[in-house]
């Protein structure tokens, strides 16, 4: 450590410096810390990471915004020192953070996104995170400002806090491979803002004129529900409830005034080396509890409306990326995947980039899919920003992480909402084709917004649920 900040002193240089810590649950980490700058990551087959504070703000803004993402980035990894003890073994440092679905600035103009800007990520000063057997805390320095004896010294002081911090959370509560969702605060009361049902059919009918006119073949609608507390809304334990949502990837990104947190399962791609994965995730049947799965699973694959929703996506993925790879692999049927009380269509792909690309291209590539933009890709993309009422923000954005090797994994950010002191945003969507009845979509975005009401409190049964076995496959 000391050799670490020695170097540092007299270089222009960001350094990451990792050290062995008690395994205890990255929530236990983030406690302790304040909450601007802060982020949760936990993602099926990814090591669970938390954050705070950040010696890089990487904020871009504007149609240009992968752009100059990309060469912020490189640029952060081109000048970064890595120091890590030899008893500890990380992955590559990581910068973590999220772009808004649209790039128009309309985001940072509202008071609820202010704070998250078109795109922002960090490089954290304080990064935690653990593979189920051993745990790494990495401190980022700036040299030569945080080297000078008084700054270093309050540096240390303070991992030396937080790894006494982690030590104690270990000890109270070891980190089981399966977290228990928290306790339901008790007489969960509060009121909840929808839009009423003539609003959205009025959105609907819109979108159909549009799609009417032969211009578009499909526009995700959304819609924002307004949630007010009595209590101070506590978000370490809304995530820990969200642990119930099978196979899906919890996150949260932390400002002053509000917390973005959800629980998505819906994947962007995850690029390992040349090695890439994505998915479809688009067409949706409700599947109450009790409810038979495999049938309604089956009416679904045999809905002509989902199916041909789903299809567009298949198709615009497989437009961008195939080209870009050796192989790219998909089953020629949809599968279901199943989550409590949702089945979507689903369609897993998996491909070999033919040269090394950086992610934020394919990032760029990508985004928005026509699940949560529509088609075509760019047209609705702008028809949505010029239309939709309430801002989305990062809802339907990319959330994720990049690291110092060029590898990445995103998710698209649904089942998701902002949430400040007293109150909760939640947004949720659907999508519309020429076939899509308002009514339908309306419960269907109705039954969306169940993860993060639970989580927050609401629907006290929710806390008691009959245990249902996630599927992933046909
Ligand atoms: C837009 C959302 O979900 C998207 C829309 C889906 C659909 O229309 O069937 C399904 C999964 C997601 O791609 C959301 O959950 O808010």
């Amino acid at each position: 450590m000391a050799s670490a900040f020695d170097k540092l002193k007299s270089k222009r240089c960001t350094a990451v410096i990792t050290v062995p810590a008690p395994l205890a649950p990255p929530a236990a980490f983030l406690r302790n810390q304040r909450r601007n700058m802060s982020f949760f990551w936990d993602s099926p087959g990814d090591l669970p990471h938390a954050g705070a504070g950040a010696v890089e703000i990487l904020r871009v803004s504007g149609p240009k915004r992968c752009a100059q993402l990309e060469a912020r980035l490189e640029r952060l990894w081109n000048d970064l020192v890595v120091h890590i003890h030899p008893d500890c073994a990380p992955p590559p440092p990581r910068a973590f953070g999220g772009m808004s679905f649209h790039p128009d600035g309309a985001s940072s103009r509202s008071p609820h996104w202010q704070e998250f800007d078109d795109g922002c990520f960090t490089l954290p000063r304080w990064c935690y995170g653990h593979d189920g057997k051993r745990a790494f805390l990495s401190l980022a320095v700036r040299g030569p400002e945080d080297c000078d004896p008084v700054r270093g010294r309050e540096l240390v002081d303070e991992l030396e806090a937080i790894l006494l911090g982690l030590e104690r959370a270990a000890e109270a509560s070891p980190v089981r491979h399966h977290e228990r969702p928290a306790e339901a605060p008790a007489n969960a009361a509060g009121t909840i803002h929808q839009i009423d049902v003539r609003t959205w059919e009025r959105r609907i009918a819109e979108i159909h004129r549009a799609i009417g006119t032969g211009e578009f073949q499909k526009i995700v609608a959304a819609r924002r529900c307004d949630v007010e507390l009595p209590w101070a809304v506590d978000e370490l334990e809304v995530l820990s409830r969200l642990v119930a949502e099978p196979m899906c990837t919890r996150f949260l990104f932390g400002r002053e005034k509000f917390r973005f947190l959800g629980a998505s399962p819906e994947l962007l791609f995850h690029k390992r080396g040349k090695v890439l994965r994505t998915e479809a995730l688009a067409g949706t049947s409700p599947c109450p509890a009790g409810a038979d799965v495999a049938e309604r699973a089956n009416a679904l694959l045999a809905s002509r409306k989902d199916r041909v929703e789903h299809a567009f996506v298949v198709r615009e993925i497989a437009q961008i990326l195939g080209p870009l790879c050796k192989e790219f692999r998909s089953p020629a049927q949809p599968r279901v995947r199943s989550i409590r009380e949702i089945l979507h269509l689903y369609t897993p792909f998996e491909g070999s980039l033919e040269h090394e690309m950086n992610p934020i291209r394919l990032l760029a590539a990508l985004h928005p899919t026509p699940a949560v933009g529509g088609l075509p890709k760019a047209h609705a993309a702008e028809w949505i920003a010029r239309h939709e009422v309430e801002p989305r923000g990062w809802y339907t954005g990319p959330v994720g992480w990049v690291d110092a090797a060029g590898d990445a994994r995103f998710v698209v950010a649904i089942r998701c909402g902002l949430v400040g002191e007293c109150s909760a945003l939640i947004f949720t969507g659907a999508g519309i084709v020429e076939e899509s009845l308002a009514s339908a979509e309306y419960a269907e975005t109705t039954l969306k917004q169940l993860p993060l009401l639970r989580a927050l409190g609401f629907l006290e049964e929710a806390f008691h649920p009959k245990p249902r076995q996630a599927t992933d496959g046909s």
